[in-house]
């Protein structure tokens, strides 16, 4: 049976194909948050790699610088400011210059910050260094450690310089000059033009007190620029040696990854930064190539799942359709099965029935061993009365009689027929002689109440006379339904010459006739 509180097939077939795009929608979402997340960590990697690099060769840079000052510092202490002396400092100066190509001028001041020798062609001697930085800072401090001076514009060349420079110490410790290599910034702009970091990707080398030493791009107000008060200096450089940060930049309002770390040997810090939206753009077009390939994906998934809904649904439908016809067919089937063992006109059961029973009775008989009646009855003078009364009350009669034995046969199994014509059978199962007298009896008791007017017939009403036989098989016996019948029609032919309107019994006997009883003589 088709049961409708489950969920239907087409139910069924509309979860799945939800239950399919939402696995899909959910799938494809957090395959893309999981790739973004990747991507930012990657480029936090590479950012800081580049960083390291960066701090590393700045560092080397000011090294190779300072090793030439410190060269230049014994030279001039072997050699004394004497002319020759000098001169082949100067000689020793433009080798050194031209062997360092991060090295664009080296100097030599005295301690009132006059030039006393330098790496160009001509010593200018109208310049005075004493305003410097560096020369302020060497003639204050007496340490033992290369100054790397905020960046400035050469007095020489105008050019923008680094500078990293010595003190020069007198025989009694007393300051005697500064010593100093310039570094073009140039040089820190063509090594890191080589690095791939986006449109607004920065590269920055600062040094701890926030001043900006050097940046790509590198804008007209960007060096020497103090980033002590940015959020990125303040609440990270400061405060650590190395580290990456996402942050908005209060300048262009630019989101970036910043990988910063400080130089190993000097007291200053290299920035990497990216773009975030341009670490993304891969990321981005491969998202909306996807978001575009999923929607594709989930029309054709929502048009081909509705046709499959709409298809089971269909299908579903058609079943009902064929349950129900196949109901209704069963019941036509009952009908007709019901019409086919029913006479036409008396509704009792027809010749077929009763011929198709008695047989089946029989044979259950000749197996097993039983009894059986069988009644034969026929109206009498029926000729008479249709000829008195017409056909079609003759058609009523017969109803009428039907229904007068159907009264009078009252036990489950037994069966009325019409036999043919205006002739009726009443087979009894498991009736014997006396049962099936008393019921032929009140068969004919029946009809005398019915007072069906005939007024041709002897007795002014319908009667019928009555034949009646009765078995009790053995186990094994072979008898026929034709046998038996003949029994019955015996003893209705007998109530017939007796004058009708009674019960002739006639004992079967499948071999010999037997003995013929009257009804009245057996009650007797
Ligand atoms: N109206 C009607 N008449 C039928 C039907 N079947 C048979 N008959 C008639 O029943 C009559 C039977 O007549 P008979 O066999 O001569 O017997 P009877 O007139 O009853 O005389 P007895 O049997 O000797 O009493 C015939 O005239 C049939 O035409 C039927 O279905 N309807």
């Amino acid at each position: 049976m088709f049961n409708r509180s489950r969920i239907s097939a087409s139910g069924v077939a509309r979860i799945f194909v939800v239950s399919v795009c939402l696995v899909i929608v959910v799938l494809e979402f957090w395959s893309g948050l999981r790739e973004h997340d990747v991507e930012l960590t990657e480029s936090t990697r590479a950012t800081s790699n580049v960083a390291m690099a960066l701090a590393q060769h700045a560092d080397q840079t000011f090294n190779e610088v300072d090793i030439v000052l410190l060269g230049l510092l014994e030279r001039l202490e072997k050699d004394g400011n004497s002319k020759s002396g000098l001169a082949r400092t100067h000689d020793l100066m433009v080798s050194r210059v031209g062997g360092l190509p991060q090295l664009a001028g080296l100097f030599v001041y005295d301690d009132q910050g006059n030039w006393v020798v330098n790496s160009q062609p001509t010593l200018e001697k109208r310049f005075n260094n004493s305003d410097r930085d560096y020369f302020i800072y060497h003639r204050l401090h007496r340490v033992e450690k290369p100054f790397i001076g905020k960046p400035i514009k050469s007095k020489s060349t105008g050019q923008w310089i680094l500078t990293i420079s010595r003190r020069i110490n007198k025989i009694d410790g007393s300051f005697g000059g500064v010593v100093l290599g310039t570094i073009d910034l140039s040089f820190f702009q063509r090594f890191y033009a080589q690095f791939d970091i986006g449109k607004n990707g920065a590269i920055m080398l600062g040094s701890l007190d926030g001043t900006v030493l050097h940046r790509r791009p590198l804008l007209p107000d960007s060096v020497g620029k103090n980033l002590e008060n940015s959020p990125l200096f303040q609440e990270h450089v400061r405060r650590s040696g190395s580290g990456s940060v996402e942050i908005r930049s209060t300048q262009d309002g630019v989101v970036r990854i910043n990988s910063f770390r400080y130089l190993a040997d000097h007291p200053l810090f290299i920035i990497v930064a990216m773009s975030k939206d341009e670490v993304l753009a891969e990321w981005m077009f491969h998202v909306w190539v996807r978001v575009i390939g999923v929607a594709a994906v989930l029309i054709i998934l929502y048009y081909g799942g509705t046709k499959m809904v709409a298809q089971v649904k269909r299908r579903e439908v058609a079943e009902l359709d064929a349950i129900k016809s196949k109901r209704k067919l069963e019941s036509l089937y009952k009908t007709l099965e019901a019409q086919s063992q029913k006479d036409g006109l008396t509704a009792v059961f027809n010749r077929r029935y009763f011929d198709d029973s008695l047989s089946s009775q029989l044979a259950l008989l000749n197996r097993s061993g039983g009894i059986l009646s069988l009644i034969m009855v026929d109206v009498d003078h029926f000729k008479r009365f249709n000829d008195t009364y017409g056909h079609a009350a003759g058609d009523v009669c017969l109803q009428r009689v039907a229904a007068a034995i159907q009264t009078a046969v009252q036990r489950e199994g037994d069966v009325v027929a019409r036999y043919g014509g205006e002739e009726f059978a009443v087979i009894l199962p498991e009736c014997d002689k006396a049962g099936a007298l008393i019921v032929a009896r009140s068969l004919i008791n029946s009809l005398h109440e019915e007072k069906i007017e005939h007024a041709s017939s002897g007795t002014g009403f319908i009667t019928v006379s009555v034949g009646v036989t009765s078995i009790a098989v053995e186990p094994g016996h072979a008898i026929t339904p034709r046998k038996m019948i003949e029994a019955a029609d015996e003893g209705l032919y007998l109530a017939k010459d007796q004058g009708r309107d009674q019960v002739i019994f006639r004992e079967f006997s499948p071999q010999a006739r037997n003995r013929i009883l009257c009804f009245d003589e057996e009650a007797a």
